[in-house]
Formats: C-alpha cells, structure tokens, sequence
C-alpha cells in the first residue's frame, strides 16, 4: 500500500533527495509461528480479531532502534485526537515519527497505554485500516518539512495555513460556459489580487465553516474585509 505513495509525486521526490526517510516493520515479520499469525481473539468475546500484542510490540522495537529512542510513537484511530494543521504543525517538530496502523478490530489497549505516544484521528468515519490515515498523516507533514516542496509557498499559502479555507483558483480559458474569470485576477494588481483571495477565504470560512473563527483572532485588515464581505451580501 505504502510503495506507490513513497515513490511518487511530493513524498517521492522528498525521499528521493533525502528530506524523508520512509522505513516499514512489518509484525508478520516478528512472528515465530508457519503462519505468522499477528491476529488473536477478543477477551470477553464478540465480533473480529485484535492485533497481536508481541509481533506489534516487537515491530516498534526495531522502529525505534531503527529510527531512535526518541521517536515518537503514534497510533492511527478514530479513538484519536482529531487531525487539524495545528496538530500536523506540532506533529512536524519531531525529527522521528513511528505510526502504528491498526487492522482487524484495533489493537490491545496496553499496546497502547505503554508504547503509543499520541492518538490521533483524521475524521469520524470507521476505515479498514491504520494505513491510508498514516499516508494522509505523512503527506500533510512532509508538505511542512523544508524544501519538500518546490514552491514552499504554496504550502504556506494552503487552506488552514492561516486557519481559514482556501479561496477559489481559477486558470483558462478565461471565460468557461458563460462565466468569467473574476476581474481582479486579471488586473496584475497584486495588491488588490492578495486582498481579493484574503477576503474570499474569510467570506468562506464565514459562510461554510463559522466555528473556526473561534480559534482565530482577526487583524484588523482581516475584519475589515470580512466585514465588506458580509455586507456585500446584504445588498
Ligand atoms: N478514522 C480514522 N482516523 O485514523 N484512523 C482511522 C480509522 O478509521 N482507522 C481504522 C483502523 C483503526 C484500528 C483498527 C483497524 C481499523
């Protein structure tokens, strides 16, 4: 599953010029029986099977020794703190990061409670495993890492860079089904371009997500633009 995301687009590149280090345990590697089983039953019954403790325990072993005592340890669940770019910032201090992917029905809660650092979620839905949660959680740190990517402030320009959605992107052709490019995108007046994209991602973070403004302190030039936003839509 991890192959084709570690060998193409942002992450490969990163790992190709040595700003990512990518390394695999696999339990079933940490097995000792024919068929290297790493699934047991549930006490107290009911449906699927947990992740065996020793192979897991074991693979994180040779993580950390692989990857240092400091790595940070985390498991991938929707028992997890919910991923927001604050926590991918927080996320991207740490020089090493072990992510456990769970499967079957999640693993023993004591793997956890001695061996996982932090919990975290990318959203309330139920996956099938810990797998594509850790390439979403390796994509949008990695974008962070210094020089994975060409034009770093593409990255500093995304959504939830500065807490608010993104604003609309246009390219040609410059008018498309009878509607046109807007105006001011058109204008080369970079000024008046940066003001417009501010404005438009306040208006939608306004209209399409109001609570992240509870964790947003407006500048005044911020608040002003909302502001005209606001109004404009009362006209
Ligand atoms: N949502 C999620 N956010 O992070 N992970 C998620 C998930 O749905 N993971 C499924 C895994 C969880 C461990 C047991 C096997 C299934």
């Amino acid at each position: 599953m991890f192959a084709p995301f570690t060998q193409q687009g942002v992450i490969g590149r990163a790992v190709k010029t040595g700003k990512l280090e990518v390394e695999h345990f696999n339990p079933r590697d940490f097995t000792h029986d024919r068929h290297r089983t790493v699934d047991d039953r549930p006490y107290g019954g009911g449906p699927g099977m947990l992740m065996m403790v020793k192979p897991l325990t074991d693979a994180i072993t040779a993580a950390k020794l692989a990857g240092g005592e400091k790595s940070k340890v985390i498991y991938l669940s929707p028992q997890g703190k919910p991923l927001t770019q604050a926590g991918v910032k927080s996320l991207a201090e740490h020089d090493n990061i072990i992510l456990l992917c769970g499967r079957y029905e999640g693993v023993d809660e004591r793997v956890i409670e001695s061996h996982v650092d932090e919990e975290w979620s990318i959203g309330d839905y139920v996956l099938s495993g810990g797998e594509l949660p850790a390439m979403v959680m390796m994509d949008a740190i990695a974008r962070l890492v210094p020089g994975v990517l060409g034009h770093s402030d593409s990255a500093i320009e995304d959504s939830f860079s500065h807490g608010l959605l993104d604003c609309p992107h246009y390219t040609r052709p410059e008018i498309l089904d009878g509607k046109a490019v807007p105006n001011v995108l058109l204008s080369g007046d970079h000024e008046k371009i940066r003001q417009w994209r501010l404005q438009q991602s306040l208006g939608r973070t306004w209209l399409r997500r109001p609570e992240l403004f509870n964790d947003l302190a407006l500048t005044e030039e911020q608040q002003r633009l909302l502001d005209a936003f606001q109004a404009s839509l009362q006209q």
